[in-house]
């Protein structure tokens, strides 16, 4: 195209006199690749991915902080307070650790379903009551300690004195029992210690209770008794939670291998293990943008009846082929995804232009303005030359990518092979159909854990129930030929208690017995081959889910190839107590606006969140991680996604090629509590208008 055909078309709209266009300037338009309604006077049709690549942010530019800074959001505690002022709304419960315990607490009663929204309820955030103040607790207990810890450490049956005669065993001390011993920090392994030195206590009160873990400076590895008989003395110390989830995600030899896979069901949720490259241009050939006329040159234009006979009824329709060409001052219909017929300069829409009839029967198209050539044009390659990568190997395969790939033209992707998983369900008490009865249980395990799996990407089939069956474990353990096997259940040591035992008598390598985490202490991680991974998730169903995600999800994405998502945080609107040595991970709820500042996203601890509980989990969006020590309220918290959470891994692939992702990106405020690039949720339980979620617990 000559730039005088585009001063005739300025000069048209002037109404000056129309100079005719030179038909050998006529290029074809598959020569001009410029964006959508753009023309490409210059012909620079190579420059085309310029237009993509433009000097706007980086998408994940300011991605660290999607929240406000904590001060923005309340106040922080008093030195010497643990709990918030009073006055802010968003304050914590007395304690919320303690509904954390198994044991019946009249608080569950009193949060009963209350609030307008059915779901304001399992906020947790309760009115706060200082930590001295506080009615029938001493100020220092039950400062973070679950029932676990009140009740003592970790105490494998064999050697509890009640049941068993072997070496004295301190009684519990105190109406609250032995307190837990003092450890190192959660995410810092303990000091070296001599096997001999008492274990200092976290509490001066109480009895002394014996040392009950390892002194082994390594968690979980240098452990003397995997192959020999477990006492109180010699249990492992627990591996630090963050050592333990690099540890699970290090214990794969490395990502399965590639496998080619149809486009379709059994490609999603893959990763892709090589780079996704354009098979073609797309738009593979100048594209129609609208439903109009294909305009050659200025108008008005002549709407020729089309020549060949039976072709073009009703225009030029997409798929149809349109080789014959437009003359210049002429016009043909033509539909939204149609090709540009040979000389068409440009789309004039159906709602603009204007047909007349002519004396000689024939008809005129007159546009309002002037047709700027190009116009409703999508020129070929405008998205993609043959050959460009649209995606990096890694990537997710997403719904969108199997569009994209199919739009491509591929019809199968290569991807890692799926990591297979089977699910042991451990215990006789599991029912799995009906009421619970009889002191008997509904498994809630085995329907959660498989879908959550196949949400990571696992091939997982239908759970196993083996009952307390040892010899059933030991046959299904030793004849797995699953990547991965994650038991449920019998992880602690009471009489029926499975795991550890059986795991020795396969000669399995522990590589994390127990992490120090809570709920979920006792989860464990194991190699029962090169090839096999076992991760052995605690019976309690909150446990069990904590198990979950730092065990099992990152040992998938190893060997799913999948990406880690990046860590992101959010204030918490109510302060969390933390365990004194232990992480916690406990279920929130985004609600975009609760922080004091009026717009700003923020997490909300939920309520009913016990290890035996699965109610605040349902209705959670992530699992905070709370360190030891607690977390105060407007403090930011680091942020585990549930599979339905959303995975960001896409987005950032993409982010990673193409630059004008941002372009149509939403504006991010800075202050959305959600991870980066994941549009604003409508979860009802989190709804952004209920001013006051406190709901039933805030009395
Ligand atoms: N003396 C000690 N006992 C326990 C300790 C401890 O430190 N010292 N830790 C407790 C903690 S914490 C947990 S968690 C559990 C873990 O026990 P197991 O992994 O051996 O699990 P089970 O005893 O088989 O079951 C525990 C609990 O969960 C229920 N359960 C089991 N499977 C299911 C299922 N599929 N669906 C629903 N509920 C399930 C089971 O009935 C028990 O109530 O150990 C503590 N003990
Ligand atoms: O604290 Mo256990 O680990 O109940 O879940």
């Amino acid at each position: 195209m000559m730039e005088g055909e585009f001063d005739d078309a300025l000069a048209l709209a002037n109404g000056s006199p129309v100079v005719p266009a030179r038909p050998e300037d006529r290029r074809a338009p598959e020569d001009r690749r410029m964006p959508e309604g753009h023309w490409d006077p210059g012909g620079r049709a190579d420059d085309h991915r310029a237009w993509g690549r433009g000097g706007g942010p980086r998408a994940h530019e300011g991605e660290g902080r999607p929240v406000p800074a904590p001060e923005a959001n309340g106040p922080a505690p008093l030195p010497g307070e643990r709990h918030a002022p009073a006055s802010d709304r968003y304050a914590p419960a007395p304690d919320p650790y303690a509904p954390a315990s198994d044991r019946y607490s009249p608080a569950y009663d009193h949060y009963a379903p209350t609030s307008d929204d059915g779901y304001s309820w399992i906020f947790d955030d309760r009115e706060p009551t200082r930590t001295a103040g506080r009615p029938g607790k001493a100020p220092t207990a039950g400062t973070g300690l679950d029932d676990d810890a009140r009740r003592g450490p970790y105490t494998p049956w064999d050697t509890a004195p009640s049941l068993k005669g072997g070496e004295p065993s301190p009684a519990p001390g105190g109406a609250d029992g032995p307190r837990a011993p003092a450890r190192a920090p959660s995410d810092t392994p303990p000091p070296p210690r001599p096997a001999s030195a008492p274990v200092p206590r976290s509490a001066p009160s109480g009895p002394p209770f014996g040392p009950p873990f390892s002194t082994g400076d390594t968690p979980g590895h240098d452990h003397p008794t995997h192959h020999g008989r477990r006492t109180r003395h010699d249990h492992p110390a627990p591996t630090p939670w963050r050592t333990a989830r690099g540890l699970a995600a290090r214990a794969p030899r490395g990502p399965l291998p590639p496998v080619a896979c149809p486009l379709g069901a059994a490609a999603l949720g893959r990763t892709l293990a090589e780079p996704l490259t354009a098979l073609t241009d797309l738009p593979s050939f100048d594209t129609s943008a609208m439903d109009g006329w294909a305009v050659a040159g200025p108008g008005p234009w002549h709407l020729a009846a089309r020549s060949r006979s039976g072709a073009h009824e009703h225009g030029i329709l997409a798929g149809q082929d349109a080789s014959e060409a437009v003359d210049d001052g002429a016009a043909v219909p033509i539909a939204t995804g149609a090709r540009i017929p040979p000389g068409a300069t440009a789309v004039l829409r159906s709602e603009h232009g204007e047909v007349r009839q002519r004396p000689d029967g024939g008809a005129q198209l007159y546009a309002p303005a002037p047709v700027p050539p190009g116009q409703d044009i999508r020129p070929r390659g405008q998205e993609c030359r043959r050959g460009d990568q649209l995606l990096p190997a890694g990537a997710l395969v997403t719904p969108a990518v199997l569009g994209l790939a199919a739009a491509a033209g591929y019809d199968e992707l290569v991807a890692y092979a799926r990591p297979r998983v089977e699910i042991l369900v451990l215990g006789d008490e599991l029912l799995d159909a009906g009421l619970p009865a009889e002191g008997r249980i509904r498994d809630a395990l085995g329907p959660m854990i498989t879908p959550w799996l196949r949400a990571l990407g696992a091939d997982a089939g239908p759970p196993r129930h083996l009952g307390d069956d040892a010899d059933a474990l030991y046959d299904a353990l030793a004849s797995s030929t699953a990547d991965l096997v994650i038991t449920t259940g019998g992880t602690a040591s009471g009489p029926v208690d499975h795991v550890h035992p059986t795991l020795r008598r396969l000669g399995a390598e522990v590589l994390v017995d127990g992490v120090a985490v809570r709920p979920g202490h006792p989860m464990l991680l194991a190699r029962l081959d090169a090839d096999r991974l076992l991760v052995g998730l605690p019976g309690n169903p909150l446990a069990a889910v904590s198990g979950l995600v730092t065990l099992a999800e990152p040992a998938l994405r190893t060997l799913a190839a999948r990406r880690r998502t990046p860590a992101y945080r959010a204030p918490l609107t109510a302060a969390v107590s933390g365990h004194p040595h232990d992480t916690r991970l406990i279920p929130v709820a985004f609600r975009e606006g609760a922080a004091d500042d009026g717009d700003g996203g923020a997490v909300v601890p939920l309520r009913f969140s016990g290890p035996a509980m699965l109610r605040g989990i349902a209705a959670a969006d992530a699992m905070a991680v709370v360190p030891p020590g607690g977390a105060a309220c407007g403090g930011d918290v680091e942020l585990l996604d549930l599979p339905w959470t959303g995975d960001g891994s896409a987005a950032e692939a993409v982010m990673d090629t193409v630059t004008d992702w941002t372009a149509d990106a939403p504006a991010r405020s800075g202050t959305d509590a959600r991870r980066p690039g994941v549009g604003p949720h409508d979860r009802p339980n989190v709804s952004p208008t209920d001013p006051h979620p406190t709901g039933g617990g805030a009395a």
